[in-house]
């Protein structure tokens, strides 16, 4: 929707000065934030603990707000609105008032900005003109306008059109750099009413190759921070995506956007202390994943409450003891009631046996005072052959430990998994050094938290709860010296508490297991088991969760193609779907070959249309087995070539797994990168080659991952047997 006139030169004067202004403020703040820096640090560490204390605090406040305000520079404003009623916004990265209060520029995410992504001529919401201003560093390149006339529109044949086109495809014809950036300056209006849906609940989020589901639900946490920041500011939220290289990937997003409250993991990274080396077949996933293994996990924690099969006689200076086995059962179930976790609640079991051993002794004796009463009981506790006892019966165990032994001893797994056909356990056996797999990591969780620590463990860090008095004292400390509104009081509080060490919420909450966030965003959700789903639920009792995926995606076995199946166990009917239908990287014919492959193999695909087109944008290359790795290798050199004559761009070849390493001999040191499907899972680049599809379409799912994968080129090379769909 390109307005000629506006993009005059006298548009863009004018549209200069404001950005400068806005700049001007901009460097102003950040000067402001830095004097205050150096003043509480000229101040030292002097002063009563309480000082050091709030000083500590706001220095980390004003080092962020430097943060922050450095990480909006670029693309500070992008966006203007003129409403029908005569008023003027700009719109940009952070919100910007001047010394008195005047507001300069809207943040994206208030209530005010939102027109500007989701007005259209349909239904304009009170804009009469929106304008994309394009900047490089603080220049203003471009301004483009959308006008928002519907009968003009009409007249020209534009209705429906992306909003902001011209940016939106500058945007997406940019070269890829392996690092995503946001796309603040042009959300789209499905991809808003996202963003902006409300925090309480499920959301879950379906589209196709390219839709943003990434993107969108990365601004929708800050979208969530901004807006709930008292709540979230204490409990942070946590982002769970597939993989390190993927976290890495996406990493820039969120601090571009203002905000660094999340804690971005791998469903291994909320299991510490253990290593994840192994890989296992589809049938054991499938089992692993099943939610009938909490009760397995279960059983296994309680086979470790045992019971011998025959009372048993110590001798304590000649007097005797009778270890009982109605008083273990008592102890134990008197244990179990406290509530807490095995290796927590040992200690009561073992604190009632010892009680009830100590009375036996008493009863043997005459007249048994107060303190002879506290020797015996120290007498009891320092028989070695009671102590041996009460930890047969009552054995704390670590999860990794648990686990090894469940999967590892046919006995413990057939008393801990009555309900599994025999088939089932015995896929489930290995050997005691095998490593643990992906499939092992909700297994490990859902023992950790039946377990919980170890008795000898540090305890649990309780950062959580903050006092009333915590909190009003960091309202009146904000009262006395200002911040700016900058940080709510439960955040200084948080702060203050954990005084010199300085931990943000996030770091707090990635040291604690037991740590429950204010929101859980979860990337490639499709991959998820029951089991997953479970862990994950834990970390969220509020069960407020924004899930994206795309079903016809899923390669792991113990995954879902059909969100109800994931969803309403956890959920039960409160869950909203919502549907992504536009791909923003794929051109149109990467996204005909792609679905052309998904539905002929019987894929759940979403609708799909591409929003931009590349001439010649998929080559089919047919060559001899031999030749395989080395036309494939001379293809994705080729692209790597002919990227870098017009500015560069990153090239990927998408292989299976056995021709790695031949592939990298034949590209030497070429900065072509070769991965397998699956890694390429929600990552993208400008060219893309695609070698034996056959092969990689043993999941279909994998090969649709891959072919979706470039944001120019795709090459295929064959040996002569394409997967459905392709052929012809
Ligand atoms: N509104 C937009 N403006 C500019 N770029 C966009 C927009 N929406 C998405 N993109 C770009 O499109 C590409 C694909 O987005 P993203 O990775 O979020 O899609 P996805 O749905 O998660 O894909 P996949 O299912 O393949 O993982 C990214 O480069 C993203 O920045």
């Amino acid at each position: 929707m390109h307005d000629e006139p506006a993009a005059t030169a006298t548009g863009l004067d004018a549209e200069q000065q404001v950005v400068d202004t806005l700049y001007g403020r901009l460097d102003t703040l950040r000067d402001e934030a830095e004097e205050r820096l150096a003043d509480i640090r000229r101040q030292g560490p002097s002063g009563s603990p309480q000082n050091r204390s709030e000083r500590d605090a706001f220095a980390t406040l004003y080092e962020d707000r430097i943060g922050q305000l450095d990480a909006v520079e670029d693309r500070l404003c992008f966006g203007r609105l003129d409403m029908i009623d005569g008023e003027t916004l700009y719109v940009g990265r952070i919100g910007l008032s001047d010394a008195e209060h005047a507001p300069l520029l809207t943040d994206w995410r208030a209530p005010a900005a939102r027109a500007f992504y989701s007005a259209t001529a349909a239904a304009p919401s009170g804009v009469m003109n929106r304008r994309h201003l394009t900047t490089r560093g603080r220049t203003v390149t471009a301004v483009e306008d959308d006008v928002l006339d519907v009968e003009a529109l009409r007249a020209a044949g534009r209705e429906g059109s992306l909003a902001g086109e011209g940016a939106l495809l500058a945007a997406l014809d940019a070269r890829r750099t392996g690092r995503m950036g946001d796309i603040v300056a042009t959300i789209q209006a499905e991809q808003d009413a996202v963003i902006r849906a409300p925090m309480e609940g499920a959301l879950v989020v379906q589209g196709g190759p390219g839709t943003g589901k990434t993107a969108v639900a990365l601004h929708r946490a800050a979208f969530l921070l901004y807006h709930h920041r008292e709540r979230l500011a204490s409990r942070g939220v946590l982002l769970i995506g597939p993989s390190r290289q993927f976290l890495r990937y996406i990493d820039h997003v969120l601090p571009s956007l203002g905000e660094t409250g999340a804690v971005s993991t791998t469903l291994e990274g909320l299991v510490k202390g253990v290593t994840i080396a192994g890989v296992e077949s589809d049938a054991v996933a499938r089992i692993k994943g099943r939610s009938d293994m909490a009760g397995v996990i279960k059983r296994a924690v309680r086979e470790r409450q045992r019971v011998p099969r025959t009372d048993q006689t110590v001798r304590l200076d000649g007097r005797p003891v009778v270890i009982r086995r109605s008083d273990i059962r008592d102890a134990q179930a008197r244990a179990r009631r406290d509530g807490r976790p095995h290796n927590e609640a040992r200690a009561t079991f073992a604190k009632d046996m010892i009680g009830r051993l100590t009375a036996q002794l008493a009863e043997q004796l005459e007249h048994v005072e107060a303190d002879d009463r506290m020797e015996l009981e120290r007498e009891v506790r320092d028989n070695r052959s009671i102590r041996v006892a009460i930890n047969l019966c009552w054995l704390p165990i670590t999860p990794a430990q648990l686990l090894k032994d469940l999967f590892s001893k046919p006995h413990l797994l057939d008393n801990a998994a009555p309900r599994l056909s025999a088939s089932d356990r015995d896929l489930l056996l290995r050997p005691t050094s095998a490593p643990f797999t992906d499939a092992d990591v909700p297994l490990l969780d859902e023992a950790a938290e039946l377990l919980g620590d170890m008795p000898n463990g540090s305890p649990r860090p309780d950062a959580s709860a903050l006092t009333t008095e915590e909190v009003e004292y960091a309202k009146e400390v904000l009262e006395t010296f200002g911040d700016g509104g900058m940080v709510t009081a439960e955040a200084l509080a948080s702060r203050m508490r954990e005084g010199s060490t300085r931990l943000t919420v996030a770091e707090r909450a990635s040291a604690d297991r037991t740590w429950t966030y204010g929101h859980v965003v979860v990337d490639e959700a499709q991959e998820l088991s029951p089991m997953a789903w479970r862990m994950l639920s834990r970390r969220c009792p509020t069960r407020s969760f924004t899930i994206v995926g795309d079903v016809a995606q899923t390669s792991s076995a113990a995954g879902t193609t059909w969100w109800p199946e994931a969803m309403d166990p956890l959920f039960g009917g409160t869950w909203n779907l919502r549907e992504l239908t536009v791909s923003y990287r794929i051109p149109a014919q990467v996204a005909q070959a792609a679905q052309s492959f998904a539905k002929a193999v019987g894929l759940p695909v979403s609708e799909l249309s591409a929003a931009r087109d590349v001439d010649d944008a998929v080559a089919f290359h047919r060559v001899d087995a031999s030749s395989l790795v080395d036309a494939s290798a001379r293809r994705a050199s080729h692209r790597l070539e002919e990227l870098a004559s017009s500015g560069g761009g990153l090239v990927a070849v998408i292989a299976p797994e056995g021709l790695h390493a031949d592939l990298r001999a034949a590209l030497g040191d070429s900065d072509v990168e070769v991965i397998g499907a699956l890694a390429s899972k929600g990552l993208e680049f400008d060219a893309v080659v695609v070698v034996d599809p056959a092969a990689i379409a043993a999941r279909a799912g994998d090969l649709y991952v891959a072919l979706t994968r470039p944001t120019r080129h795709l090459d295929i090379v064959h040996t002569g047997t394409l997967p459905p769909g392709l052929e012809g």
